[in-house]
């Protein structure tokens, strides 16, 4: 039975993973996460049908949604060559503060398999004061979708105030490799976290993860599209895995050319600059 469970695993992953091993896949679940106002840069946008069909058009490997976007917009997905994963936690920003350290589940690993999902994601706060309650959750949405032949992403993000206390910031290497290597010992087979500022450090976080891909998570729109494509060749050239991205995509005017020149840098390897005069982004 094990046997057949690492093959839909496997099967499943590649969904997402090109045969480079390298995936662009992009996030949409920031409606709940931030809140509607993070689509007013461009707020055709908010209409999960409109965004969807671009990056798809546009060629992308994969998409990440909570369940009722998949739901609102899965007619887009029928038929498409695109990787879906299904966020089953996350927050919002509109409860107390104190409890933005935590992210809590909002729908079950069953959903997501009728919505169609290749794999299923969950949010660990790494050094939150919630931290067991969200290893918890990881574990037992793990053990499920595992039991059934599915992937588990784990965004794993170092959270918390002993964090800011003892390394400054929640990307200093050391704490984003920490969070990645408390993933990849959970089982976690994809792994989504912050850029640590260099190639160097950005390796030590991939070789951490042993195996298990780490992918980038995007982050707030740069104001120059050349900044974000330079910032993916940099995680591709530390042995990164590809980008989770949302913002540079989606609160960008246009985000087809956007999202082929990050293809071309993801999967072809091409310098940033050339890839964004060959998209007309320069
Ligand atoms: O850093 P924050 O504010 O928690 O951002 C979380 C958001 O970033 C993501 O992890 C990635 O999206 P972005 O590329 O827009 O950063 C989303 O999945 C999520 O909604």
């Amino acid at each position: 039975m094990e046997a057949y469970n690492n093959i839909g695993i496997r099967r499943r992953l590649r969904r997402f993973f090109r045969r480079d091993g390298r995936a662009l896949i992009f996030a949409m679940d920031h409606g709940f996460e931030h809140g509607p106002t993070d689509f007013e840069e461009n707020w055709e946008h908010i209409n999960p049908k409109i965004i969807i069909r671009k990056v798809i058009r546009a060629g992308i490997d994969g998409v990440m949604m909570l369940p009722g976007i998949a739901r609102i917009s899965g007619e887009e997905l029928v038929g498409k060559d695109v990787g879906l994963m299904i966020k089953l936690t996350s927050k919002t920003e509109l409860r107390p503060k104190e409890e933005w350290l935590m992210q809590d589940q909002l729908g079950f690993v069953e959903d997501a398999i009728k919505l169609g999902a290749d794999a299923v994601a969950a949010t660990v706060y790494w050094g939150s004061p919630y931290e067991g309650a969200m290893m918890r959750q990881f574990a037992e949405i793990a053990s499920y979708a595992h039991d059934l032949g599915y992937p588990v992403v784990q965004f794993a993000y170092p959270r918390g105030p002993y964090i800011n206390e003892k390394y400054g910031k929640k990307e200093d290497y050391r704490v984003v490799m920490y969070g990645a290597r408390a993933a990849a010992e959970m089982g976690a087979d994809m792994i989504k976290t912050y850029w640590t500022g260099s190639r160097e450090t950005f390796a030590k976080v991939v070789d951490a993860a042993s195996g298990v891909p780490v992918l980038l998570s995007g982050g707030a729109k740069t104001d120059n599209p050349l900044d974000f494509l330079k910032l993916v060749w940099e995680v591709i050239e530390a042995g990164g895995s590809g980008a989770v991205v949302g913002r540079n995509i989606f609160q960008r005017e246009n985000p087809e050319p956007m999202i082929r020149a990050l293809l071309r840098v993801t999967h072809r390897n091409e310098d940033p600059e050339e890839a964004a005069k060959a998209e007309g982004l320069l």
